[in-house]
């Protein structure tokens, strides 16, 4: 009897034993996993619907514009349901700060949608990798082959020749055509392409035959091809990106569509390498970023190499584009600015045509450069970041996984910190008459941090020259009926319409 009273004590004593032990490596387990951040509060939520979340608020394509409204009934930073994805978005340059910056290091990689993660090869370019050894090797690559402040030395020539081209097509224009009014874009857009074919692969191109599609493509084609097509192929939506859960059932006609885009994009690619290689006897510019990258970055494969130089491509060709048709369109509806302008280059350039040298010297083109910037946002929303860690932006706790959305255009129109933030108004960037260089920065038009805009200097360099010297050299006055085409398209805030001028030489 006693012998079993023992065996029930310590039978007892070692389950209660067990029970304490699981209870409380449980409690400490938990709270050793519950991080720092997780008793701070919750994001707000905007309401949608059940299954679909917020998708049907979010149909019209413009997402930038309607987060944007979102902010103002839920504050700078909320939480939004596409399907069955949470998506958390920024809209304040406090916010977008912290996530950019301060907390960086566990919000360092990128989630890419179905269409993005075909276009990209599965993040080979720069600015949708994630932040690893290839980011590291691909970047300081850009930089030093071609858009640091040494390379942008080197490909000056490349820049001075864009500006004289533009400005003798728009005279030509004047000489022919008086009182018509002229398509800037097609101008513009053309010989921007002719600077990125030439950082590229030290040439422009007329016309190149491309085994693989067995055709020959103009040069309008390439364009198509390298910069159109994929432009539109990146904002394609797969309904398999809100529901991953169904990634089973296949979508025909989009993996056709973006399959196709992707495969044209790469065979043009690699008839221009095949041609550039074809070609290293003859005496095109060998500073090119093919060969940079060939030489540089031995463990890269061609595919990789074809998607980085591409990526230079589509880069040059279109936001600077952007940003200086915008910044046109403002200065021929606002005759005023256009004036002050003209009298700022005048009083510093004397006369001569303005020179890049120059542009530290002219605050106020600098002033309305950084408006256009802050009213158009190029980059409306930032590729999506995902958070890999437990981390907290704006005191609200950021649980591992979340996806997040910094919304550019959304801080730049944030009322609290820009005074009448629908106006294109840059004297906001000249308090007093002077502009503080540091100013500047405040629109995040670039980023900020580590993954910081490595084309900042171009942009600036590129559009500043052009606005410059276009006011320079022409008059701009709108075309009746153009001040209502605002509307915007695509990825990057691009101009729906392309802007129509009446344009009139200042000088003879
Ligand atoms: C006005 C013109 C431009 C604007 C407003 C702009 C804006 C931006 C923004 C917002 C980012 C994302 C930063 C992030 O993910 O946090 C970015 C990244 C990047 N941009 Fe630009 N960009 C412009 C022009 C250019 C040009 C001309 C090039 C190259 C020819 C370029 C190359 C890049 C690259 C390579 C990155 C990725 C950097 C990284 O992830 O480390 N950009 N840009």
């Amino acid at each position: 009897m006693a012998f079993f009273s023992m065996i029930s004590i310590l039978l007892g004593f070692v389950i209660s034993s067990f029970i304490f032990i699981v209870f409380f490596k449980k409690l400490f387990f938990s709270r050793n996993n519950m991080s720092e951040f997780s008793t701070l509060p919750s994001v707000p939520v905007v309401p949608g619907f059940p299954v679909i979340g917020n998708l049907l608020q979010l149909k019209e394509k413009k997402p930038h514009k309607t987060f944007t409204k979102w902010s103002e009934l839920y504050g700078p930073i909320y939480s939004i349901k596409m399907g069955s994805s949470s998506l958390i978005v920024l809209n304040s340059t406090d916010t977008a700060k912290e996530a950019m910056v301060t907390r960086f290091p566990s919000i360092s990689t990128r989630k890419l949608s179905n269409a993005l993660t075909v276009l990209t090869c599965n993040k080979a370019m720069v600015a949708t990798s994630d932040y690893d050894d290839f980011h590291k090797l691909v970047k300081r690559c850009i930089l030093n082959g071609l858009l640091g402040a040494n390379a942008q030395k080197r490909k000056r020539h490349y820049r001075d020749v864009l500006i004289e081209n533009v400005y003798s097509k728009l005279h030509a224009h004047t000489r022919d055509h008086l009182q018509e009014p002229v398509n800037f874009r097609a101008i513009f857009e053309n010989e921007l392409f002719g600077v990125a074919l030439k950082q590229a692969f030290g040439k422009d191109v007329e016309s190149i035959y491309v085994k693989e599609l067995g055709e020959t493509l103009s040069r309008d084609e390439i364009f198509k091809v390298l910069v159109h097509d994929m432009m539109e192929g990146a904002i394609d939506v797969d309904w398999r990106d809100f529901f991953p859960y169904l990634k089973w059932i296949p979508n025909k006609s989009f993996e056709s569509r973006i399959q196709q885009k992707h495969k044209r994009r790469l065979a043009v690619m690699n008839a221009l390498i095949q041609d550039k290689q074809n070609d290293s006897e003859s005496k095109q510019d060998d500073d090119c970023y093919l060969n940079f990258l060939m030489a540089e970055a031995k463990t890269l494969t061609m595919e990789q190499i074809a998607i980085l130089v591409w990526e230079t491509i589509i880069e040059t060709s279109d936001t600077t584009l952007v940003t200086t048709e915008w910044a046109i369109y403002e200065l021929a509806k606002h005759q005023n600015v256009q004036d002050r302008l003209f009298k700022e280059i005048q009083s510093v350039c004397e006369g001569e045509k303005i020179k890049e040298e120059q542009l530290p010297r002219l605050p106020y083109l600098n002033a309305l450069f950084h408006e256009t910037l802050r009213k158009y946002s190029p980059a409306p929303l930032v590729p999506i970041r995902y958070a890999h860690e437990d981390t907290q932006i704006g005191g609200f706790h950021i649980p591992a996984g979340s996806e997040i959305a910094i919304n550019i255009y959304g801080c730049n129109m944030d009322k609290k910190r820009w005074e009448r933030p629908e106006e294109w108004w840059p004297e906001r960037f000249m308090e007093d008459g002077k502009y503080e260089l540091s100013d500047l920065h405040k629109t995040m038009a670039f980023g900020a941090g580590k993954r910081v805009c490595a084309g900042a200097l171009q942009a600036s360099l590129m559009a500043g020259i052009a606005i410059g010297r276009l006011v320079q050299e022409f008059e701009w006055k709108l075309i009746d009926g153009e001040e209502e085409n605002v509307d915007t398209y695509g990825l990057t805030s691009q101009k729906l319409y392309p802007l129509m001028a009446i344009i009139n030489p200042r000088r003879s």
